[in-house]
This record gives C-alpha cells, sequence and structure tokens, in this order.
C-alpha cells in the first residue's frame, strides 16, 4: 500500500538522521524531503540505499513545498532554529513560530488529512498554532495533529536505568505528561512499569534529569545546536507507532505526547478539568486506524508529582495561548 512520509526541515541536524531512519522503514514507499536549503544533497544520498522508499528532494522553487505535501499521508516537521546555551525553547518561539505557522498553512492546504507530527521548538506553543491554523482552513481534525515529546520518554527510560542499573532501559515504561520545556516536564516516576521505589532524593534528582535533559545536550554541544542523533531516533519512534496504528491496525499502541485533550471527546471534560481546563496536555495517547483513539488520564500520583503538576500547568497556560495568540494576530 503506498505511503507518503514528507519531513519538512529534512536537511537539518535532525533532518538528516530523521530521513536515514525513515528510509530504512519498509511501510514508506515515498518518502518527500523538503528544505529551504541543502536537501537535494541529502536526498540523493540516501536514495542509493537499498530499501523500498522512493526519496525526493524539494526546494522552495517550482512549487517545491506543494509537491512534497501533496497526497502525504505523514508529515513530520522538524524545521526551524535550535536552541544555544542560555536559551529557553521559548526565546525560539520569535523565528519558529512563523516558520510552523506557514508550513501547517502549506499543510492544511496540500495534505489536510495527514498526521502532522511537530518536532520544532517550543513545542507547547508550536502545537497550538498548527492547530489554529487547520481551523482557519476549516480542516482541523484534533486526532491527526501531534507535538513530539517522544525524546522525554526515551531519556527517561535511560535516566532511570542510569541509576538503576539492572532495569533493562528498552524495557522501562515511564509517563511524561504536562509539555516539552524544563518545567512542564512531569515524569511520572510513581508509575514506572515495572513497578520500582524511589527515595525522595532519587524521585527529585532524576526528575531534574529529565526534566533539563536537552539542556545538558544544548551544553555539551557549545552553541552548535541542540539534540539530533537522539532526536532522529525518538521522531522514528514515534512515526513508527502512528504508521503502526493507523496503517498496520496495531492495536494497544500508546506513546505519550502533546494533543488537544478533545481529541479523545468522550473523556475530553474529563481530562480537561484534571489540568485546570487546559485544552493541550501531553498524556499517554492509545494511537487508531484514525489517530487519536484514547487519551489516558493522569492517574494516580503522589505529592511530589502533584507540586510538578501544578508548576507545569501555569506555564503550559501561558505557552498555549502564546501559539493562538500569534495566529490570530496572523490574520
Ligand atoms: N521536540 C523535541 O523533543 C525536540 C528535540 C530536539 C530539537 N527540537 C527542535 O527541532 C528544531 C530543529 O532542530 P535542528 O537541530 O534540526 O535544527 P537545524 O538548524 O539543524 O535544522 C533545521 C532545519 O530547518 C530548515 N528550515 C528553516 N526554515 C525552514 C522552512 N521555512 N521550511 C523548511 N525548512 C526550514 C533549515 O534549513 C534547517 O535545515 C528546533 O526548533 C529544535 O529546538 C525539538
Ligand atoms: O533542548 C532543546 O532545545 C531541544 C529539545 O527540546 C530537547 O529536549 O533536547
Amino acid at each position: 500500500m503506498p505511503y507518503k512520509v514528507t519531513v519538512c526541515g529534512a536537511a537539518g541536524g535532525i533532518g538528516q538522521p530523521l530521513s536515514l531512519l525513515l528510509k530504512l522503514n519498509t511501510d514508506i514507499t515515498d518518502l518527500a524531503l523538503y528544505d529551504i536549503v541543502n536537501v537535494p544533497g541529502v536526498a540523493a544520498d540516501l536514495s542509493h540505499i537499498n530499501t523500498p522508499a522512493k526519496v525526493t528532494a524539494f526546494l522552495p522553487d517550482n512549487h517545491g513545498l506543494k509537491n512534497a505535501l501533496a497526497d502525504a499521508q505523514l508529515v513530520i516537521i522538524p524545521a526551524g532554529v535550535p536552541r544555544k546555551p542560555g536559551m529557553t525553547r521559548d526565546d525560539l518561539f520569535k523565528i519558529n513560530a512563523g516558520i510552523i505557522r506557514d508550513l501547517a498553512t502549506a499543510a492544511a492546504t496540500y495534505c489536510p488529512n495527514a498526521f502532522m507530527l511537530i518536532i520544532s521548538n517550543p513545542v507547547n506553543s508550536t502545537v497550538p498554532i498548527v492547530a489554529e491554523v487547520f481551523k482557519s482552513k476549516g480542516v482541523y481534525n484534533p486526532k491527526r495533529i501531534f507535538g513530539v515529546t517522544t525524546l522525554d520518554v526515551v531519556r527517561s527510560s535511560r535516566f532511570v536505568s542510569d541509576i538503576k542499573n539492572w532495569i533493562d532501559p528498552v524495557a522501562v515504561r515511564i509517563p511524561i505528561v504536562g509539555g516539552h520545556s524544563g518545567p512542564t516536564i512531569v515524569p511520572l516516576l510513581s508509575q514506572i512499569e515495572p513497578a520500582q521505589d524511589f527515595t525522595r532524593e532519587e524521585a527529585e534528582a532524576l526528575t531534574k534529569r529529565i526534566q533539563y535533559g536537552g539542556d545538558e545536550v544544548v551544553q555539551a554541544k557549545n552553541g552548535a545546536g541542540s539534540a539530533t542523533l537522539s532526536m532522529a531516533h525518538a521522531g522514528a519512534r514515534f512515526a513508527q507507532a502512528v504508521i503502526a496504528a493507523t496503517l498496520r491496525g496495531e492495536k494497544g499502541v500508546v506513546e505519550p505526547t502533546f494533543v488537544a485533550l478533545e481529541a479523545d471527546s468522550a473523556n475530553a471534560a474529563a481530562l480537561q478539568a484534571s489540568v485546570d481546563g487546559l485544552d493541550h496536555f501531553a498524556l499517554p495517547v492509545e494511537l487508531g486506524p484514525h489517530g487519536v483513539e484514547r487519551i489516558h488520564p493522569i492517574g494516580s500520583i503522589n505529592a511530589f508529582e502533584k507540586e510538578l503538576l501544578a508548576i507545569a500547568i501555569q506555564d503550559l497556560k501561558g505557552n498555549i495561548q502564546k501559539g493562538v495568540d500569534f495566529v490570530a494576530a496572523s490574520k
């Protein structure tokens, strides 16, 4: 069955290794790579790999964005600028908000039914931007728009196995809820599978490391960008989860992701009430043939996690509204 995936920002630090991992995915038949620079070389290189996906390159000229997006079933967006030391993800809003708005406008026009996977920061604002653009074009379907928070999940599995070294980092699962920026990343260590006890000191240290894992990489790269290789892995993992549920019809595929809570209409009111009325939040999401199938509630959490959640909710209010206001002001 044909399955077209489009990567916007494909020549970047994330875009290149992500495109490589997607080229290795044999469910994908057509891999369209779009960027404003350098993408023909990336596509020529990847096109020599002997897997089924046909790789094509698109630059902005000659209706490149339109042709890259046309008939795409899945669009992944890692376009935009990354952080340098001393910056917050919100500092990227000034440049990335406009990039995401314009890419979302094109996607709403040329592939309105595609699953949209948003990597570009600040995710807490860029996802609401995509939602508002799709609404303004009359093609909004909250089941199909995802903020990719998988890197937080990947990191949490790895970091927990650093302190409990008998734990297999592949098997361990920690729900990460909230959003994707330091204080809004809330790991629910009390819900770790397989079950595990942490002292308060362990839980605090581990939580801090998960919340600020991105900063570790930004500092180590020392001005040359932020996480790219681990993000490519995380993005490919989330893309495969979406493909497994939507194309292959696999059941029980659950990944934490930042979504509009109205995507689960039966539970939206209760979900929103649990996060002080926020309309977007990262929670473990069960994926189905149409995208979001069911959003898992926060569940039972301890006093420490309640404190973290309260802080995350306050930050998220401003981040989400900033995205909404940006699109309103662009009209
Ligand atoms: N969600 C996450 O967990 C996560 C993790 C890591 C990085 N990020 C974010 O991903 C983004 C990209 O990071 P990177 O390290 O790949 O940056 P990068 O600068 O290496 O690459 C970005 C690419 O986007 C391209 N680009 C810029 N404007 C574009 C446009 N209008 N259309 C298409 N392409 C465009 C650039 O040419 C470049 O190739 C950043 O915003 C970063 O903060 C998110
Ligand atoms: O830290 C960053 O700015 C990039 C990304 O959001 C990450 O978590 O690594």
